[in-house]
């Protein structure tokens, strides 16, 4: 099973991290793709450059070989879809290996009004970890998909390549790349919720500084 974990990465952190080693080990999952987006189509544009984010990614998956950076969606234009990004996957991989989406409970949240989110069931199954001050079943709307689609555990999200939710109770961190920009723009240090080589980088291109 290949897990894909997209996000804006603005810095990416420990919270990231800790969240794809967990699932990684405990889904059994093969490889975790992180995927930083190129144009938001739910938030304000990123802080640091696609360039920026992409070495911090780096940094920071050096050392673990099943952590993949995928640039898929530097490369292509107009706003950045992850349904556009998991039919370029199955383009490659086919249609028969388990694809599982990653995502945070406050992400999960606004599920229902991405692009095509059903359709996105049909390419992946989701893995909504539990993000403290989020918890994932508050609307009645995303409470009955996941009552639809609900299993629960890694061997049945093996049996098919897609359609079903799981909710993941990851050790709790609360770890966002916005507190790490306050922080520096307050001339504090965001030390020890981030990777040292991160910071290391930030701190180089003078990042997030007010
Ligand atoms: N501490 C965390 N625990 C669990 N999931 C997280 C955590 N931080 C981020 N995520 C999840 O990782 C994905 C990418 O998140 P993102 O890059 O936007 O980080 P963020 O910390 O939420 O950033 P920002 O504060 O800029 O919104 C999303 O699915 C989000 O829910
Ligand atoms: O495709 C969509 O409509 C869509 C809407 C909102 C968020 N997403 C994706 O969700 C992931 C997490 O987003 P974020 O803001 O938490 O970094 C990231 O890969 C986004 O591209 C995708």
């Amino acid at each position: 099973m290949i897990g894909i974990f997209g996000g804006t990465f603005d810095p990416i952190h420990h919270g990231h991290l800790r969240a794809a080693l967990e699932c990684l080990e405990q889904l059994r999952l093969d490889q975790i793709r992180f995927i930083p987006l190129k144009t938001a189509v739910h938030r304000p544009p990123p802080v640091a450059s696609p360039r920026q984010r992409a070495a911090m990614l780096e940094a920071a998956l050096a050392g673990e070989p099943r952590f993949i950076l995928d640039l898929r969606e530097f490369k292509r234009s107009g706003p950045s879809y992850t349904y556009d990004t998991l039919a370029s996957l199955r383009a490659e991989i086919g249609g028969s290996r388990p694809l599982c989406l990653l995502l945070g409970s406050d992400a999960y949240a606004g599920f229902l009004s991405w692009y095509r989110p059903l359709e996105i069931l049909r390419l992946a199954h989701l893995v909504v970890m539990h993000r403290p001050g989020y918890p994932p079943l508050t609307d009645t709307a995303l409470a009955d998909l996941y009552r639809e689609r609900a299993c629960q555990d890694s061997r049945e999200l093996a049996l098919h390549p897609s359609g079903s939710i799981l909710l993941y109770a990851m050790t709790p961190l609360a770890i966002s790349s916005t507190q790490i920009r306050a922080l520096i723009a307050a001339g504090l240090s965001p030390r020890y919720l981030l990777p040292d080589t991160v910071l290391g980088y930030i701190n180089n291109e003078r990042l997030y500084l007010p």
